[in-house]
């Protein structure tokens, strides 16, 4: 299927663990699979990842504990992918995406950001969400040296100043008011 131009591109980032796949399928939740597609850079990467590893792609791309075994020699395999061609994954994830809202739910370095911004330079805007490192360990996160202190979790920590930041530390009431602006903007453009 040909990719259509999309009307919004959302570039998700954040932390591990800090809800960026939460936050994320709400907003497909609210906004529909018609109107709003989430587009992952990781899904290549762990489908390929997978097949030469003989690894479950499902559970890798999942929430629980499987995928962090695999996580460093992931992202040492994705980043040789990477250093031949920065935009390969981003090239990847956006094939034969037809919606009119995009949300790239795992942007994790300034090559993911300027791909998209260089494609669609009209269509984006930068969104990152944050949990406190409290939030953060009640969901599993336990500091991983090569992984944490990396550029895959730090890429994005300095340089840009993001179009809006969402604060995730579970009060749903409070998470649901920050993303009215998100879906109004969404359904504003996507008519
Ligand atoms: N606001 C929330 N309310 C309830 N559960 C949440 C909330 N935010 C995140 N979680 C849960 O915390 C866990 C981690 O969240 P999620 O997978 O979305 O984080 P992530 O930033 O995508 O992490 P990773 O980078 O590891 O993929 C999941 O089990 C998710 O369901
Ligand atoms: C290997 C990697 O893609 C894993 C991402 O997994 P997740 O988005 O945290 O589920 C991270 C990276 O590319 O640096």
């Amino acid at each position: 299927m040909e990719t259509q131009q999309p009307k919004l591109v959302l570039l998700f980032s954040g932390k591990r663990k800090s809800g960026k796949d939460y936050v994320t399928g709400l907003i497909q939740d609210r906004l529909g699979p018609h109107l709003c597609c989430i587009l992952r850079l990781s899904a290549p990467l762990k489908a390929q990842y997978a097949q030469d590893h003989g690894l479950d792609y499902e559970q890798l791309l999942s929430a629980g504990q499987y995928k962090e075994t695999y996580r460093a020699d992931m992202i040492q395999w994705g980043e040789s992918k990477r250093q031949q061609d920065p935009g390969f994954f981003c090239r990847l994830a956006s094939r034969g995406a037809v919606q009119p809202v995009w949300i790239v739910s795992d942007c994790r370095r300034m090559s993911d950001l300027q791909w998209f911004w260089k494609e669609y330079p009209q269509q984006c805007l930068s969104v990152r969400v944050e949990a406190s490192e409290q939030s953060r360990v009640q969901r599993g996160w336990r500091f991983t040296a090569g992984v944490d202190d990396a550029e895959s979790e730090c890429g994005l920590d300095q340089g840009v100043n993001f179009d809006c930041t969402i604060s995730n530390d579970g009060d749903a009431t409070l998470l649901e008011g920050q993303l009215e602006r998100l879906l109004s903007l969404a359904r504003e453009k996507s008519q």
